[in-house]
This record gives C-alpha cells, structure tokens and sequence, in this order.
C-alpha cells in the first residue's frame, strides 16, 4: 500500500480527475486505476518491474471485478444499490447529450440529501485546492495520534465504555444544541473530565460544524485524539482532514459501497489515521465484518434516513454478531441517544467498549462536567 500512496502523491494532479467516462464524480480506486493505465499509456510502455505504475497495475483492487464492471459501463448506483446501499449519488452524465435528470432528482432522505449537498462541497473544495496539493499538506500535518489506544486505556481505567465526546453545534434532527459555542472551551472541558477522545463535526451545512474548529481543537493542545465527523464520499476529504489534524475519521457504511470501504481504510492506514466504520443495521454490519482491517465499528441508534433513535439497536445488531465481532478483535462503539447512567450500563451490557456522546453533554451549560452526570461517576484520566 506504501506504493500505493507513494503513487498518489507523485502521479500529476490531472491525473486524479475521473475520466468524464466514469459516472462517479470521486477520487476512486476506478479512477486512479484509469489514471494510471492512462500514465502507462503516455509513455507508451508498461510499467518496469520496480516502478510505482506497476505496483499499482497489478494491485489487486484495482483489477477487481466490481472495477471492471464500474469501467465498462456498471454506474456506482447500481454497484452500491446490488449491496444494499439506499443513498444514490448524483451521478454526471457520462455525455453532455445523455443529461443526467440530477437536476429534477429529489433526495428520498435526510441522508441522501446531505450526500448530495457533500458531492457539491467537495467538487467545489477541490477546484480550489486539488487532490495533490491536499496530500502534500497532510505530510506536514502534526503525526496521528493512536484513537483505538486511547479508547482501550480508558476502557481498563474505568471498567466503563471510553467516552468519544463530540463537539456539535447543532443537527438537522434537532436543530441548534448550544448557541454559545465555543469549540475549543468545550474541547478542553471533556478532556478535563475523562474523555478518551473526542468527535469534531466537520459539515458546515447540516451541522453547523467546520474543518477550522477541528484545526483550532488540533492546536489548541488538546491531547485527546480527534475523529474527523464527516460524510467522506471521497479520499480527498481523508488528506484534508490529516491535514488539519484529525487522528481518525467516520466512514458510514449507508453511503459508501464495499471496494470505497477498502480503498479508503488502505489510505487511513497509510496515514496512520484510525477509520470509525458507521453501520446502522445488519446488512451493513455483514459487509463491514467481510473487510479485512477493520479495527472499530460504530453502531449507530439513530437512522440517518428518519432520524429515529432506538438504543435497542445496539444491542440487537450485538446478540446476533457479537462473538464474531469478538473474534475478530473489532472494538465497538455505542453511538446516538444515550443520556443517562442508566443507557450507559444498556450498551455497555450489550458489549460496547465506547460511546460516542453529543447531544446530551453539549446542551448542558458545562458540557465536561456532564459527564460525571451521564456515567453516574467522575472519570478517571
Ligand atoms: O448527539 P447524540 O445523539 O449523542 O449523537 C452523537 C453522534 O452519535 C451523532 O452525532 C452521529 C452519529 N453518526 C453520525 C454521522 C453523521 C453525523 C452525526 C452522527
């Protein structure tokens, strides 16, 4: 995978366009297999032995058969809809003349709409500043901190799930949760009081979050290690996010198809970032569990498509999969909907070892000293 990265950071910046016959508008494994075979092709030899661009032609990812099929014509909406996943993406016409109905499309979902909104940010973000200039910027990012180190030392310390407090403004479920908010100041109150890591929400649209809070949280001196809270469509949002400082990032399973779960933990790896893999329901579950690398799973209680919580989701999605998950080594984190000592203990007994927190830390006046409140005691640190 070195060779991988290595690749990315030294093919030309144009390379990393997806070719206008592609139908998918991110920086994928399809795309950069393209623009790789397209690099072989300007120098109009295959690749030597030793080289980058034969690493990368004979990387089995981007031999597979679902690239194949995604180059031969398979659009990413059919892919991730044969897996199950809902969430369309507003794909680009493949000829000006075909028209893509994008513009009359109407999301079905919350979820959906929000992606959509994200393929309009990011294409935005990167003609502003391109994949290779992102990269660049990661390497100069202060070195990732361990995530799933810091959740396991607070998980022995307390004999209670880690806490991975989030800093957030506010959601499209339930509007604004603090109007005075101060992300640094909330930031340093959890990691005051016990909390293992912390979640910075980066989408400005829905969440009234940014990439400068999780920069300011970065350099505040803050140690706890930082998840970047964001819907990743694309790999140039992973970079962006090391280069602002984040130690791990979410990847939610609802959106992303199988092969962008694994071209993506490849990179995090790469970058020594931890990925959090979101999953809602059993399906997602199961294909999660089928990709190898997988260090920490997120249950999420709360539906991105109805925004309905039920913290019994956790537990079910546990007794069916949880000595697997076991065996595999997979930490599990709680997330959504927990607000008292009593939701704690639920998921706890269920089999998490952390959970992740907002909504009822954030709206007290003192978010930190909260805590002791939602565990029932004070945390150690
Ligand atoms: O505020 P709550 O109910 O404590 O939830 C926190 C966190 O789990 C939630 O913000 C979340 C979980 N997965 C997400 C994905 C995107 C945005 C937000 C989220």
């Amino acid at each position: 995978m070195e060779s991988l990265l290595a690749a990315s950071s030294s093919l030309p910046t144009a390379a990393f366009s997806p070719p206008s016959s592609l139908s998918s508008t991110s920086s994928s494994p399809h795309a950069l297999r393209s623009a790789v075979a397209g690099a072989a092709r300007a120098v109009r030899c295959s690749a030597a032995k030793d080289s980058i661009l034969y690493a990368l032609e004979h990387d089995e990812m981007f031999n597979s058969a679902e690239v194949i099929q995604w180059e031969s014509g398979k659009s990413i909406n059919s892919i991730a809809a044969a897996q199950g996943i809902r969430i369309r993406r507003r794909c680009r016409p493949r000829y000006p003349s075909e028209g893509s109905g994008a513009d009359k499309a109407v999301p079905r979902n919350m979820l959906e709409q929000i992606i959509w909104d994200k393929e309009v940010e990011v294409s935005q973000r990167k003609a502003k500043k391109p994949l290779q200039k992102v990269i660049e910027s990661s390497q100069h990012a202060p070195p990732a901190r361990d995530f799933v180190g810091a959740l396991t030392a607070a998980y022995s310390r307390n004999v209670a799930p880690a806490l991975i407090a989030e800093v957030k403004k506010a959601s499209p479920s339930r509007g604004v949760l603090r109007e005075d908010f101060n992300p640094v100041e909330i930031a340093q109150s959890y990691e005051k009081n016990g909390a293992a890591c912390l979640s910075i929400l980066t989408d400005e649209k829905h969440f009234q979050g940014s990439f400068e809070n999780l920069e300011t949280v970065r350099n505040s001196g803050v140690k706890c290690p930082l998840l970047c809270k964001e819907f990743v469509i694309d790999i140039w949002q992973i970079y962006y996010a090391r280069s602002k400082g984040a130690d791990a990032i979410l990847l939610i399973a609802a959106v992303l198809p199988d092969l962008d779960i694994k071209y993506m933990l490849r990179i995090c790896k790469n970058l020594g970032m931890t990925a959090l893999i979101e999953v809602h329901d059993e399906r997602e579950l199961d294909r999660v569990l089928k990709i190898d690398g997988v260090q920490l799973i997120g249950i999420n209680n709360r539906s991105l498509e109805t925004f309905k919580v039920d913290t019994s989701n956790t537990k079910t999605l546990l007794e069916k999969r949880g000595d697997l998950i076991r065996d595999k080594g997979i930490l599990v984190v709680g997330e959504s909907g927990l607000f008292t000592p009593d939701d704690v203990a639920y998921v706890q007994n269920a089999g998490v070892s952390a959970i992740l927190v907002g909504e009822s830390l954030v709206k007290q006046e003192n978010p930190g000293q909260a805590i002791a409140g939602l565990y029932g005691k004070d945390l150690l640190h």
